[in-house]
């Protein structure tokens, strides 16, 4: 039995295994395991480890590194909590790390000084930011630890189309806290440039040394089901995502840059100078993230048609695969059929040779071997049925008797060998003289019966009466001379007035020819 195995032939390759694992659901939780203690624990560690890092920020006064950008001054802002929060999206699944990223914010924007429906609104920036992060790798396969440099380089640029989703909440807080449109262009250039840095220098060492690790430690304890397959639309999607919010962001870069002057400083010739100046740092930041977008959209592109073509390549082999195999098959069958047409010749050739020893066994059981006569067995099967069907007919059928005379003195005299063939003589004159309804049994050692279906007394009579005459009229040769004028006596019994079974018919033929006998031989005897 031969298995497809086209099946087995649908092999992923490396490069394009599933990126992320499944995500661990809440729900775990729920479950009735020391392990959902642990994850909990685990959990609410982060939070208070992101919190406490958080705190010391704020305390400290220190949100990051300032840098002069062209004409503008703005701090690369570091944010503890994101990088736990990315690191546990990609590990267990977004609502741990979104959950986890939006309480961390939601306190730290609280104790700040932030009314709490402001705090409520910003604390949605990061998780917004993380959810492009988690769909995309979610749904594109390619793996989040940056483990190779095409790893490696998606990593990059989806942490840039993070960082820059979840700018928006540079708004929130500039508008919240009355700050100038100038202000509020450099907190966002350093919100999304930090964001940006700080997930990629301390999420991508961190995913590349624990990722194993926490994988093993998560599969102990809640074993994967198969990845489910990504679905091609949201390549498509996270790419008009992406492009969407590069495009908001450049927009906004002008227009901040454009209102700030307009606001500040009027339609002076200052004015229009540092609106010149913003416009250049502006262009700066538009050339670098206009980069980033294409290499990304670059990036995605490849990917998705690299997808694509090795599907397809996977698609035709399989079906070559499965071609040569159904080949095969047939290949297989047409010799298993040619095999059974050889078999079938050879067997019908042994039935036939069957058929034939079986004739001639049949022959050798119901003939005399000397004489090729019919044997008395041939008579006990034969007879009844021809005294049936003359039974059928209305018929008359005789049974004669005969026996040779003298024969005894043949022998002395001559030698068995020409006893013999005075023997085959007499039966070669039945085959010659009898009807194709009669037939001759050699009935004893020199003792014949003839049996004549649709034949009265009379005509049985005549018959035997020929017979007599062609015999005395042979002559048998022999190597001690040649005999003639052979005799034979005979007696006569007919259906249905002497008998009407096989026996009653034998006993009467057998008085009449004794009768013969006794009247001196070479003549016929039946009973009126
Ligand atoms: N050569 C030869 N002789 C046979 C064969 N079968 C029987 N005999 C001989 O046939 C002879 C029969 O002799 P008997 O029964 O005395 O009969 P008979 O000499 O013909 O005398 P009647 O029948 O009275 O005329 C015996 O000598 C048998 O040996 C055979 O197959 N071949």
């Amino acid at each position: 039995m031969h298995a497809s195995p086209f099946a087995a032939n649908l092999v992923v390759p490396a490069e394009l295994m599933a990126s992320s694992e499944r995500a661990l659901p809440l729900a775990v939780l729920l479950q009735r395991s020391p392990a959902r203690w642990q994850l909990l624990l685990a959990w609410l560690l982060s939070l208070a480890a992101g919190l406490w890092l958080a705190a010391v920020e704020l305390y400290a006064g220190w949100y990051g590194y300032s840098v002069r950008f062209g004409e503008l001054d703005f701090v690369i802002s570091i944010y503890p909590p994101l990088t736990i929060a990315t690191l546990w999206v990609l590990w267990f699944g977004y609502a741990w790390g979104a959950s986890l990223a939006y309480l961390s914010t939601l306190l730290v924007a609280y104790l700040s000084g932030l009314p709490l429906g402001w705090a409520l609104l910003f604390a949605c920036s990061n998780p917004l930011g993380l959810l492009v992060l988690s769909l995309v790798y979610r749904h594109v396969k390619v793996r989040y630890v940056p483990s190779s440099l095409p790893a490696a380089l998606f990593f990059v640029t989806i942490c840039f189309i993070s960082a820059v989703s979840s700018a928006t909440g540079s708004f929130i807080w500039s508008y919240s806290n009355k700050l100038s449109a100038m202000g509020a262009f450099a907190v966002w250039q350093g919100w999304w440039s930090g964001n940006f840095l700080q997930t990629v220098l301390t999420c991508g060492p961190l995913l590349l040394l624990a990722t194993p690790a926490v994988l093993r430690w998560r599969e102990q304890r809640w074993p994967q089901r198969a990845a489910a397959a990504p679905a091609q639309r949201w390549v498509g999607l996270v790419a008009v995502f992406a492009l969407c919010g590069v495009l908001g962001f450049l927009w906004l870069s002008f227009w901040l840059a454009d209102r700030s002057v307009a606001a500040q400083v009027g339609d002076t010739a200052q004015a229009w100078q540092q609106r010149a100046m913003l416009y250049r740092d502006s262009a700066m930041a538009v050339y670098w993230v206009l980069s980033v977008l294409l290499f990304a959209l670059v990036f995605l592109g490849y990917r998705f048609f690299r997808q694509r073509t090795l599907q397809l390549q996977q698609a035709a082999q399989s079906v070559a695969f499965e071609r040569d195999w159904a080949l095969q098959r047939q290949q297989e069958a047409e010799q298993a059929h040619h095999a059974l047409q050889t078999l079938n010749r050879e067997l019908a050739v042994r039935m036939a040779e069957v058929e034939q020893l079986q004739q001639q066994l049949q022959e050798q059981a119901q003939r005399d071997p000397l004489t090729r006569l019919y044997n008395r067995r041939y008579l006990h099967e034969r007879l009844p049925v021809e005294l049936q069907h003359a039974g059928h007919l209305g018929q008359s059928l005789c049974l004669v008797l005969i026996d040779l005379d003298h024969f005894k003195a043949v022998n002395d005299q001559y030698g068995h060998a020409m006893g013999d063939a005075v023997l085959k003589s007499l039966a070669a004159l039945f085959a010659g003289r009898l009807r194709s309804a009669d037939f001759a049994v050699r009935y004893g050692g020199e003792e014949f019966c003839l049996v004549l279906p649709g034949c009265d007394i009379a005509g049985a009579a005549a018959c035997v009466a020929e017979l007599q005459q062609a015999y005395a009229a042979c002559r048998v040769a022999g190597d001690n001379g040649a005999l003639q004028d052979l005799r034979f006596s005979a007696g006569i019994a007919c259906y249905p007035q002497h008998g009407c079974d096989e026996e009653a018919l034998l006993r009467e033929a057998d008085a009449a020819l004794y009768q013969a006998k006794a009247a001196g031989r070479n003549c016929v005897r039946y009973r009126d």
